[in-house]
């Protein structure tokens, strides 16, 4: 049975915690503290406190979850430093917080890993990549991997500058296609449909997309089997991508969220 402390249970920290209960919690027994978020039927067994200096005497987790704000990293850690053992695996889940900052608030040693995951925990389906330090020995590594990858794919990159990447892909994502469903509902609208008849529209057709894709080998052949050649989706689909627009814009969309990364991880700007 291995002990996990949770810093920060709001939507990401909170999220995690739901994906684990039931899929990975038989593995564990769970501390979180957040001066706000509090037990509820949502997280059964979980001890919830509202202050480090609450949680039980003596205790030495074998892992603690950091899910607060980029900013709060550091503070949290050192509220929790009491509990950290030698053995005890720091794990950031925080965009932009690079590991040497985070070891500015531990001794020297201590295993130090980033994980980017993605709010679909929530749902129990989230899809992360992690980076493990030069400290994190190779079990716990592989017991990372084992809880992340209860909640969907998890992979590991090679270089931490990577992780700026992986949180403007991954990390804010769900949020490129929630705005995407938002303005294909408005479009509906202004081409004349009720709007909860455009809502459940543009809804269903991304709940379509993601149960295709779920099962699908690549995304390509799933457009193919929904594009008739001449047909409308091959006119919309022109519209979308003329002059290679649509491309253009996710280049300048990823750029700017990991600018965003880089400028929180207090690193100088390339
Ligand atoms: N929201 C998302 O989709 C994702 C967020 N992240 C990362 O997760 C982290 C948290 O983001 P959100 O959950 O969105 O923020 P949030 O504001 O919803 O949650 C932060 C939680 O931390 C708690 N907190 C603040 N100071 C604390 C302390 N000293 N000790 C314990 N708890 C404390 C707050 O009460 C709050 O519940 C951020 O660093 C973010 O970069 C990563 C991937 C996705
Ligand atoms: O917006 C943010 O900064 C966080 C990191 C990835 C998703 N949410």
């Amino acid at each position: 049975m291995k002990t996990i402390v949770l810093i920060g249970a709001g939507n990401m920290g909170g999220a995690l915690l739901q994906g684990w209960i039931g899929s990975w919690q038989h593995e564990a027994a769970f501390n979180v503290i957040d001066p706000v978020a509090e037990a509820s039927d949502r997280y059964p067994g979980v001890a919830f406190h509202t202050e480090a200096a609450a949680l039980p005497a003596g205790l030495k987790p074998d892992v603690v979850i950091l899910a607060v704000k980029p900013d709060k990293v550091v503070p949290a850690l050192k509220e929790v430093a009491p509990h950290i053992g030698p053995a005890t695996c720091i794990v950031s889940v925080a965009a932009g917080v690079g590991i040497d900052t985070i070891g500015t608030a531990l001794p020297a040693g201590t295993p130090i890993a980033r994980i980017m995951p993605n709010i679909g925990a929530m749902a129990g389906y989230a899809v992360s990549a992690g980076f493990a330090g030069p400290d994190v020995p190779q079990a716990t590594e592989a017991l990372l991997d084992d809880m992340f990858s209860a909640i969907g794919p998890m992979c590991w990159v090679e270089n931490e500058d990577d992780l700026h990447t992986v949180t403007a892909i991954s990390g804010s994502g769900p949020a490129y296609f929630f705005a995407f469903c938002e303005t294909l509902r408005d479009a509906a609208m202004a081409h004349g449909l009720p709007a909860a008849t455009a809502e459940t529209l543009a809804v269903g057709t991304a709940i379509t997309a993601g149960r295709l894709l779920e099962g699908s080998p690549t995304p390509e052949d799933l457009r193919h089997k929904v594009t008739s050649p001449n047909g409308t989706t091959a006119a919309g689909l022109a519209a979308l991508a003329r002059d290679d627009r649509l491309a253009h814009l996710l280049d300048r969309t990823v750029d700017a969220a990991k600018a965003r990364s880089v400028e929180l991880s207090g690193a100088p700007k390339t």
